[in-house]
């Protein structure tokens, strides 16, 4: 029995990943949840940062959360394993695609933030992700975590694997319209990505220092959210994914052309029935703006349809280390716990208003 269903005082998790850019956001968001409780916070096995707080890692937590990073062992995991209830990837993609298996077979929750589980193609990780899939029961059996889509799903897998932030925007932009096969079988399906310097993480790399970051397209034809995308929207996207000189945020905007017969009611009434009881995405009045999902939980959506050309356009933007990653963890976290899926993300007395021509709806 998996022992997500027997949590009593909250469930006891540890952070893989915890000095690193995704795994700091996510901590944040654990030292204020109710219903969860860190146990470990680790790192990488040669780490510098092992040893040291994580506040002294990030001095924005200072006080907040003054727990000391452990570096990943096999002791470790076998000394861990018996006392978690769940745990998070916050790592690069080979490394939880090897150990998220072994938490899962102990009957701890993975929910892992990387691509390690997202593709269920194995021949794709090779192509794609540079390494070859070593665990392809545990591959089988993980369940896409796209929290608004996907909950039964997320809370009767043992494995989660926690979509990208160009995939979340993207999804939740071409859903509505592809789950309703709203889409002509002929359209090509473009979608455009652009995200903030932190989506690389935090290592240094030439590419994404202060003095070399210009906005451009990188690994157009080729990038590794393409495939997933493809998958989750059950048809082929070309995905252009830009890279721009700010810290936070990213913007997908996607086009494509309907079956003739659709009229913009049915496209309205698509996205007002998918997210009518989803507090975390908000249908706005005008083209969403990085700077108001920036630092928050928040999806703003957007779609401007041509019932001439059959064309519609429709944009969301995401904050890429929160919606594109760490929030929506926790909203998988709570779909698991039975608790609402935003449950700790946002102010209990929010007021879900959508917005569609301007109207309240
Ligand atoms: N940045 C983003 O916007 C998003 C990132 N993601 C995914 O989340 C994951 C983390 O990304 P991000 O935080 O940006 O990356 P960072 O480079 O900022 O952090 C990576 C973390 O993984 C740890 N790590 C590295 N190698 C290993 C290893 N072999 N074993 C255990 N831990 C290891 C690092 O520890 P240390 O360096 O201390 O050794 C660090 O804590 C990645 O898979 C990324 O693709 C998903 C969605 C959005
Ligand atoms: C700006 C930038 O470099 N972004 C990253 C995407 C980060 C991310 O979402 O990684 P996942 O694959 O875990 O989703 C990239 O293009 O590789």
């Amino acid at each position: 029995m998996h022992k997500i269903a027997i949590f009593e005082g909250g469930m006891k998790v540890a952070v893989i990943g915890a000095s690193g850019y995704v795994g700091a956001e996510l901590i944040a968001l654990l030292c204020q949840h109710k219903k969860m409780s860190i146990c470990d916070l680790v790192v990488s096995e040669g780490s510098d940062s092992a040893g040291k707080l994580f506040s002294t890692l990030h001095p924005k937590y200072l006080g907040i959360c003054d727990i000391t990073l452990q570096a990943f062992s096999v002791e470790w995991f076998n000394a861990a394993v018996n006392k978690l209830d769940a745990v998070f990837f916050a790592t690069p993609h080979e490394f939880s695609a090897e150990w998220a298996h072994a938490f899962a077979d102990a009957g701890v929750k993975v929910f892992d933030l990387s691509g390690g589980f997202r593709l269920k193609n194995s021949e794709d990780y090779p192509k794609y992700y540079g390494f070859t899939h070593q665990h392809l029961s545990a591959l089988a059996k993980a369940q896409y975590g796209l929290a608004e889509w996907h909950s039964h799903d997320i809370a009767h897998s043992q494995i989660i694997a926690v979509p990208g932030c160009y995939p979340t925007a993207s999804l939740l932009s071409l859903k509505p319209i592809t789950s309703n096969n709203l889409h002509s079988e002929h359209s090509l399906i473009v979608v455009n990505g652009i995200s903030g310097v932190s989506g690389a993480g935090r290592k240094a790399s030439l590419a994404t220092s202060f003095n070399e970051v210009s906005l451009t397209a990188y690994n157009i034809l080729q990038h590794r959210h393409q495939p997933e995308i493809s998958q989750e929207a059950h048809a082929q996207v070309i995905f252009n994914p830009h890279l721009a000189p700010y810290k936070r945020g990213l913007l997908a905007t996607v086009t494509l052309q309907l079956k003739k017969n659709v009229t913009k009611a049915n496209v309205d009434q698509a996205f007002v029935d998918a997210y009518a009881a989803s507090p975390l995405v908000r249908l706005v009045g005008t083209w969403p703006k990085i700077d108001n999902v920036a630092y928050t939980p928040f999806a703003d959506l957007h779609w401007q349809y041509d019932e001439q050309k059959k064309v519609v356009v429709i944009s969301c933007a995401i904050d890429n280390l929160l919606k594109g990653a760490a929030s929506q963890a926790i909203q998988c976290a709570n779909i698991s716990l039975g608790l609402a899926s935003h449950y700790g993300l946002l102010p209990s007395n929010l007021k879900h208003s959508n917005v569609i021509d301007g109207v309240n709806v």
